[in-house]
């Protein structure tokens, strides 16, 4: 590339960031309205997030049209400076090739550090070639092989073709992205979620969700949407979803799985139904002196109406407690009435047939000024105004609570599963609950009808993990089912988790779901794919692993050492630790400062050095084998792997150390 084409380059991108400091300048400068100043504020922080890299594209169209792709557009007038890499016309710099060029010539990709242009790579696709050395995939192996910050990248300077095609997927519905370890199925995902947001305005007022497994996973990922100019979205794990509960239990293995299982949800419908138990004898209530009585018949039938309602638990109270409230009502009436018919000894003028006096007639003997019933006070009407007043002063009275609350009892979700102890064999109390407590105290919070906020897109990443009450805790979030689902079957490291798409999601969408597959490894380099897939071809059948892209990392390497040894042998070699349950505590008790996590917890991170510990001890656990799996494909260069007491077979053909 010449020096001159950088030159020129560099004239592009000076005026581009010239441009994004007139914005912030114009921000800067708003009125000092409060809710203005917190747009103004949002907008300065967005034109801060997309600083670096702004501009790294640019597409030379065979038409003679060019075009500079960046995070953002910029418009001067009614030229556009800079598109935005979502815009439809940006679309080819990420699918274009060389058979289908899209109408493309020339494919630059633009590299800055800071504000300076460094390097130009072209790709000249089509026949308008004019000479220039075809340098191609340059850009994405310099990103993959970069030197790891801790903090996710955006990759949208390098997004590939099969990744692009599922960011801009236009499916409504739900969409799941499969794929191996280091397939890009995360940053596919929130690369998605950009392009959604771009595309579908209507999504900014109703928000986007981000469940991923766990707080460390969501600090991993926190850097990216904002890098992609988006400051809204909502990142949670699922325990997440309701911080109102505190976990701080542990369910063994076994209590987890049961607690997850899709059986739960009758069982917890069954145990709010039970709740409502319908007296079979009449109840008698007191009120204002009075002795009402209910009949086993009238209880039936308004808790009938309170059912028939479809409405949850604790609204259907109310149907049923106005249902009481009109019988009790009903029968008061009937006794004024018949204070006024004793008080005359026989039926008043004007009365009916069967002596009962009319609404009318009540009224005129109320104009008359007729007394009607003595602990009632003078009564000027007996319409609708009166019986309402009566109503109320029924349904404030204590007494009668007490009793529709042995009927029907108003619930909290906490009472429900904390209290029963029916379903985790323990008695748990009210503010203590496991991870897997959440997802029922959830499910009996929509049962009795507690509210929740609710998102236009949810993105469920490592979803293979969800157990089946906590997918119907997301459904309930995601009332439209317009979703992306994220995950890798081959990875499910939890109990409860998934092992089949179908199974999955069947119940709340049918099979109105797409499954677009990832095939690539972008992290992995091919001599730890090997070693890793070996794992996973040792138990299970016709195991493909994606493909890496990266060759020549260093070669993995195992060491077979003492119980007693392990801390000191980890203590020697750089890089995350991840062992077995059995040894991780002693870990980070040995080795402070070290980043020391079980399987479970390096769920979706990468690091460059990975260190896998007792590889007889993950595997076994529940999930051994994808645990093992997962562990070892979070290193992005290095692995080793201390065995300790014993080699399992699954790694025998991994060369010694030193070896
Ligand atoms: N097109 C790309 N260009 C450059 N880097 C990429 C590209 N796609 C993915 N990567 C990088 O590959 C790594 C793995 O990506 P990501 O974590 O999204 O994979 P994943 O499929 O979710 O992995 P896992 O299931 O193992 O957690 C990340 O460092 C990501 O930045």
């Amino acid at each position: 590339m010449t020096d001159r084409e950088i030159e020129l380059e560099q004239e592009h991108v000076t005026g581009l960031y010239a441009r994004v400091d007139a914005l912030r300048e114009r921000a800067l400068a708003g009125s000092e309205d409060a809710d203005a100043a917190a747009v103004r504020r949002a907008e300065v922080e967005r034109l801060a997030a997309v600083e670096h890299g702004l501009c790294f594209g640019r597409l030379d169209m065979a038409d003679g049209r060019r075009v500079h792709i960046g995070r953002m557009g910029l418009f001067e007038g009614d030229e556009a400076l800079l598109v935005d890499w979502r815009a439809p016309v940006a679309k080819p710099f990420y699918t274009a090739t060389a058979a289908v060029p899209e109408g493309v010539r020339r494919r630059r990709h633009i590299t800055t550090r800071g504000r300076e242009v460094v390097a130009l790579d072209d790709e000249l696709l089509g026949s308008g070639g004019d000479g220039d050395v075809l340098v191609g995939e340059a850009a994405l192996l310099a990103a993959v092989t970069a030197e790891r910050t801790g903090r996710m990248p955006d990759v949208v300077m390098t997004l590939r073709a099969e990744q692009d095609r599922i960011i801009r997927d236009e499916n409504r519905g739900v969409l799941v992205v499969q794929g191996g370890p280091g397939t890009g199925k995360t940053a596919v995902a929130l690369h998605r979620v950009a392009y959604l947001l771009y595309r579908h305005q209507h999504l900014r007022g109703r928000g986007v969700l981000v469940v991923g497994p766990s707080r460390v996973f969501l600090e991993y990922i926190g850097q990216v949407l904002p890098g992609l100019g988006e400051n809204s979205v909502v990142t949670s794990t699922v325990v997440g979803l309701r911080p109102d509960l505190v976990v701080d239990r542990v369910d063994p293995p076994e209590v987890a799985e049961a607690k997850g299982r899709i059986g739960m949800a009758a069982r917890l419908a069954a145990a709010v139904r039970e709740r409502v138990v319908v007296p079979d004898h009449a109840v008698a209530v007191e009120f204002e002196g009075q002795v009402l009585e209910v009949t086993p018949a009238e209880w039936e039938a308004a808790v009938g109406k309170g059912k028939a309602s479809g409405l949850p638990h604790n609204q259907g109270r109310l149907v049923f407690e106005r249902e009481v409230v009109e019988v009790l009502a009903g029968r008061l009436v009937e006794g004024m009435e018949g204070v006024v018919l004793d008080d005359g000894g026989e039926a008043l003028d004007g009365g009916d047939a069967d002596g009962r006096l009319s609404a009318a007639d009540l009224r005129g003997l109320a104009a008359a000024g007729v007394v009607v019933g003595e602990d009632l006070g003078p009564r000027a009407l007996l319409d609708e105004v009166d019986r309402g007043l009566l109503r109320d002063s029924l349904l404030a009275d204590g007494g009668l609570r007490e009793v529709l609350e042995g009927v029907w009892p108003v619930l909290s979700a906490a009472e429900v599963v904390g209290g029963g102890g029916a379903w985790s064999g323990d008695s748990g109390s009210e503010a203590s609950w496991s991870a897997a407590d959440v997802a029922l105290v959830d499910e009996v919070e929509a049962l009795i009808g507690g509210g929740r906020v609710v998102f236009g897109h949810v993105v469920v990443d490592e979803a293979q993990e969800l157990s089946a009450m906590e997918w119907r805790m997301v459904m309930r979030r995601c009332p439209s089912r317009f979703m992306t689902v994220v995950g890798d079957l081959e990875q499910t490291g939890s109990v409860s988790g998934a092992s089949s798409w179908g199974e999955v999601l069947g119940p709340f969408v049918g099979k109105r779901f797409e499954v677009a597959g990832l095939s690539v490894n972008y992290r992995t380099p091919v001599e730890v794919m090997e070693v890793a897939g070996a794992v996973l071809a040792a138990h299970r059948e016709g195991v493909v692993v994606p493909r890496s892209v990266r060759v020549g990392g260093e070669v993995p390497w195992r060491v077979l050492v003492e119980r007693g040894e392990v801390v000191g042998w980890v203590g020697r070699f750089d890089g995350a630790v991840v062992a077995s349950d059995g040894v991780v505590e002693e870990l980070c008790r040995g080795l402070p400062g070290r980043v020391v996590l079980t399987a479970r917890e390096a769920k979706g991170l990468e690091f460059d050095s990975v260190l896998v510990v007792d590889p007889v001890g993950i595997l076994g656990g529940r999930t051994g084998v994808s645990d093992l799996y997962v562990a070892m494909t979070r290193a992005v260069r290095r692995l080793g792997v201390v065995c300790v007491g014993e080699v399992p077979g699954e790694l025998m053909g991994m060369v010694e150390f030193g070896g």
